[in-house]
């Protein structure tokens, strides 16, 4: 796909209101190009005495009907052109949400966010200044400027090639550092990611910025890349800033080859002075398409490289794809098999090996392990975030990635170890975008996940807004809020990572309660705490990416060192907490 491609549609879209806008910018040039032949009129009846008031009167009267015109034309092409720009920017900002939303978790494991906001605001602006203005400047660079042309040899083709003489230079020159301001112009924007990144993450965790005292390392990074950023902005100035003297200079020199050989012509009658004036007025209008291409490279340059980096991320494919021929599933049992399965992040050693088991449909499966030992991993994989390295998953006897995508995700509800939260209210966080919430299915989700009294103790109740990732609460309070997403509209299959690790343990027995008493639900629970799932059908232990152990509660209690030694010290520590609210 080449990169104009992404921008094709929009233009196909806007053709009628396109042509349009041509159409006024063409009126505009046309009544421009007229102004000169009524001043050689009025100079003319000036020079051989014919000349009257009422004439001059005319000729003034001519000039500013067209100049009122050249207003009402000008807003015509302005608002067709500049809006067709605006329809642009709208459909590939569309286009680039929509398409980020298909892509799976590895691309943005290795995407700076940095890099996709820049993406988002600065590649999009210049990709509608380019269109919008790009293509004023381009049919004025060919309309007007070849008219002028016209006009010039019309009234003296030697002195129009005279005045041509500088013309090539600036084709050359704008060639010249057209090719640099595109190389420079990258480098300002990959500066400006940079910063933006920076910025972000500094916000994002402004808390352990300001209790670590790091401001001042935050701060001085953040004026190291402001440096850099200037230094890139300063060698694209340096380019930029070269070009406009210089076309200005060519066309200065245009000028005096007409004043000079155009005055000679003039005095030896070989041009009246009438048409010495108007060819100088062709040449003023000249000298803005002339300058404009100057002008016009930087821009057509700049949207040229935002289209580039766009194209590269329209490129992108999800490593999670949907089959070729996707199965659908209607319904599910909820059996996984899992069959001899590794896997391995982007670029990075394999952190799953050899794991093979099965649940049974409505069964449960608990999952403990030590830090790092590949708990979450195995959770993502069951949910399809990533694809295994090697071996097969299969739900009901149906590979994972046969199954259409959109099924799998109807019949698995997820809480991941994260609970992020979107910025607005509970009920919003927990029902999405269910504006018909049953009253009851609400309520007792809320009792399932514990949250009834923390919602009463909130003078908005369900309508409080969590604020950004739910910074309003506190880390238990959205642990529950994203447990209850998971609980809200119940599937076949409920995979929890760490449901239970910011509360206490009679809010835990209560969670664990409601969520036990699910018979119907295909379990999977990730925890470090045992008492989670020790009621589990079948628990396994990793350690280092494998299966160290697996069995019941029971049976690892007494067979596996770690699981005995861990369930103990856990007891104990349950004990102490109940005697202390005894
Ligand atoms: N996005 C990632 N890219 C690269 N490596 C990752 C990524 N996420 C996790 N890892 C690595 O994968 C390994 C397993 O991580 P995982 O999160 O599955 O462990 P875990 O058992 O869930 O740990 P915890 O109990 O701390 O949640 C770790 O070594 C971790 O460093």
């Amino acid at each position: 796909m080449t990169a104009f491609a992404l921008i094709r549609p929009y233009f196909r879209e806007n053709l009628r209101r396109i042509a349009l806008g041509l159409l006024f910018l063409l009126c505009v040039d046309a009544l421009q190009l007229f102004i000169p032949r009524i001043i050689k009129h009025a100079v003319d009846s000036l020079t051989d005495g014919t000349a009257t008031s009422l004439f001059l009167a005319r000729d003034g009267g001519l000039i500013v009907g067209f100049a009122l015109l050249i207003g009402v034309f000008r807003f015509g092409w302005r608002h067709c052109l500049i809006g067709t720009s605006r329809y642009v920017e709208r459909g590939i900002r569309d286009d680039l949400h929509s398409h980020l939303l298909t892509l799976d978790a590895r691309y943005f494991d290795t995407t700076r966010t940095g890099d996709l906001m820049s993406h988002a605001t600065n590649d999009i602006t210049n990709i509608r200044m380019a269109t919008g203005m790009g293509i004023v400047a381009v049919t004025d660079a060919v309309m007007l400027g070849g008219a002028a042309i016209g006009f010039m040899a019309w009234i003296h083709p030697g002195l129009a090639m005279m005045a041509m003489i500088p013309m090539p230079f600036i084709v050359l020159s704008t060639r010249f550092f057209g090719k640099r301001m595109h190389a420079r112009h990258k480098e300002v924007q990959e500066g400006l990611a940079g910063i933006t990144e920076h910025v972000r993450e500094a916000v994002d965790g402004i808390q352990v910025v300001k209790v670590f005292g790091r401001g001042d390392q935050v701060d001085g990074r953040l004026r190291a890349l402001s440096r850099d950023y200037v230094r890139r902005n300063l060698k694209l100035a340096r380019v930029t800033g070269s070009l406009m003297p210089l076309m200005i200079f060519l066309s200065g020199t245009g000028t005096a080859i007409v004043v000079g050989y155009g005055g000679r012509l003039t005095i030896a009658g070989n041009i009246s002075p009438g048409d010495f004036v108007a060819f100088i007025s062709y040449l003023g209008l000249l000298t803005w398409p002339m300058m404009a291409m100057g002008w016009l490279t930087n821009l057509i340059q700049r949207g040229k490289a935002s289209l580039d980096r766009l194209a590269v991320i329209f490129e992108q494919a999800p490593t999670v794809a949907e089959a070729e021929t996707p199965i659908p599933l209607a319904e599910v049992t909820g059996r996984f098999d899992v069959d001899d399965v590794a896997f391995a992040f982007e670029g990075a050693r394999p952190v799953l090996e050899e794991i093979s088991l099965s649940i049974n449909g409505g069964g449960s499966l608990g999952i403990v392990g030590p830090p790092g030992s590949g708990k979450t991993a195995l959770l993502s994989l069951l949910v399809r975030l990533y694809d295994p390295t090697s071996g097969s998953i299969r739900l009901d006897g149906v590979p994972l990635s046969d199954i259409r995508i959109k099924d799998l995700r109807r019949h698995i509800r997820f809480m991941p170890q994260e609970p992020w939260l979107f910025s607005g209210s509970i009920e919003e966080n927990i029902c999405g975008l269910d504006t018909t919430a049953a009253p009851e299915k609400l309520q007792q989700t809320i009792e399932a996940a514990s949250l009834a009294s923390t919602i009463n103790d909130f003078k908005d109740g369900l309508h409080t807004i969590v604020g950004e990732k739910g910074v309003m609460l506190s880390g238990g309070q959205k642990q529950r809020v994203a447990l209850a997403r998971a609980l809200y509209d119940p599937a076949p299959i409920l995979i929890l990572d760490d449901p239970i690790s910011q509360v206490d343990t009679r809010t835990a027995h209560h969670i664990l309660g409601a969520l036990f008493g699910r018979t119907d639900q295909t379990l999977v629970i990730a925890s470090h705490r045992f008492a989670a799932i020790r009621s589990c059908d079948d628990i396994l232990v990793m350690e280092e990416g494998r299966i160290r152990a697996r069995g019941n509660h029971d049976t690892l209690v007494e067979t596996d060192a770690y699981y005995r030694e861990t369930w103990r010290l856990q007891s104990l520590a349950m004990e102490i907490e109940e005697a202390d609210h005894a």
